[in-house]
């Protein structure tokens, strides 16, 4: 693992490949004082799965409801597909929306909510019932056709608003939380349906979510925002291996937190309480630098296997079973840490609540902020 103390471009390059799709520059979104999105830019290529992760509050909607037109950016500018889309109202955009809420007409019946953009296009009636059939084909419901909204379940009324989204083949797809009212299973579901539906039709998506393990499962490249800033864009590895910002570092996945100063030679880090570790990449780094530290539980070696390795003498103060996997807390001085171990090798590790045991963190594990600069 890399550790994250050179700060990468807010943008990440884009695949050589694939053309540029969506272009977002310089937009900015403020509510009268309070300013929501601060100059954020970024490309979006042909086909891709983009999704918009961060806490509550970000930006995110701010961010979609900009690119869909429903809020205009204060400043900045939106092109899609060549075109400057910037000042144009939504109907005179190419896109296709959901939002968390379903949004059907409870009035209408599933296929009359399919087919409710295509009226007026000059389709004869018997084209719109032949693309609304295949519409709910695609989304998994050919045979609901004729039945209302609320006889249908969440996960059912969604892929119809799905289907709604897509009838007029947008350029863009547009996903506001989609998943989020729905119960767990039917939402790991959904989701992979969702994928393998934009990888076969090719739309471009952009899906706003707060959940990371959703954003991680679906998105070729995922957007982290935290107030009105894109902290990084990258792949999911990207984000989850080489973090850019202690933000995404704490935000993406779990992680230990603590400071520490560079020590001597320049490798080793110091922590508060005396603890030397050693680290990659901070060759350029004064000595006495103050950085902030983070490690994942799946890094940390206990037992044994940190016997190998430079490590210090820890106490085991808690295990807890999570099914394939247990995690073990260790205090290392002031240290609290976790250590994500199989279930079937606590025992073989010794990590007994009050033991004393060895532990090790790697260097390479380490994921290391300059705090001073
Ligand atoms: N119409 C509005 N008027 C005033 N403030 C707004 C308006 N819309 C959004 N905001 C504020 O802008 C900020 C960003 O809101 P936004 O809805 O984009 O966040 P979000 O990241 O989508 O959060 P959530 O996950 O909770 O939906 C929030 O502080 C919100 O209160």
């Amino acid at each position: 693992m890399a550790s994250g103390v050179v700060r990468a471009e807010a943008e990440a390059p884009t695949a050589p490949t694939a053309p540029p799709y969506l272009v977002i520059q310089q937009v900015a979104k403020s509510f009268g004082t309070f300013a929501a999105l601060h100059r954020v830019s970024l490309t979006i290529t042909q086909g891709e799965f983009v999704a918009f992760l961060g806490p509550s509050g970000c930006g995110k909607t701010t961010l979609l409801r900009a690119i869909a037109g429903l809020d205009p950016p204060t400043t900045g500018s939106i092109t899609q597909g060549g075109r400057d889309i910037t000042g144009l109202p939504p109907e005179m955009r190419d896109f296709g929306i959901v939002f968390q809420s379903y949004a059907l007409f409870p009035n209408l019946s599933v296929a009359q909510n399919v087919g409710y953009g295509l009226r007026g296009g000059g389709w004869t009636r018997a084209r719109v019932a032949e693309r609304v059939a295949e519409l709910l084909t695609t989304v998994g419901l050919p045979e609901q056709a004729q039945k209302y909204p609320a006889q249908l379940s969440g996960g059912q009324q969604q892929r119809v608003a799905l289907a709604r989204a897509l009838a007029n083949e947008p350029g863009l797809l547009l996903l506001d939380e989609p998943l989020s009212a729905l119960d767990a299973i039917v939402r790991i579901n959904l989701r992979q349906e969702l994928r393998s539906l934009q990888r076969r039709l090719g739309v471009t998506t952009i899906m706003v979510t707060h959940d990371q393990e959703e954003a991680m499962s679906v998105s070729d490249r995922i957007v982290v925002m935290s107030q009105g800033r894109i902290e990084q864009v990258g792949t999911p590895e990207d984000i989850y291996r080489r973090p850019a910002t202690p933000f995404v570092a704490g935000f993406v996945g779990r992680s230990a937190h603590f400071d520490a100063k560079i020590d001597t030679p320049a490798n080793m880090l110091i922590t508060p309480d005396g603890l030397r570790l050693e680290a990659r990449g901070l060759a350029h780094l004064l000595y006495g630098a103050r950085v902030e530290v983070f490690i994942r539980p799946e890094d940390v070696r206990i037992g044994p296997e940190a016997l190998v390795m430079r490590h210090h003498q820890g106490v085991v103060t808690h295990v807890e079973f999570m099914g394939a996997l247990s995690r073990v807390s260790v205090e290392l001085g002031r240290l609290r840490l976790d250590a994500d171990v199989p279930a079937g090798m606590v025992t073989a590790l010794g990590a007994f609540v009050g033991s004393a045991i060895p532990v090790a963190l790697p260097p390479e594990a380490l994921m290391v902020f300059p705090t001073d600069v």
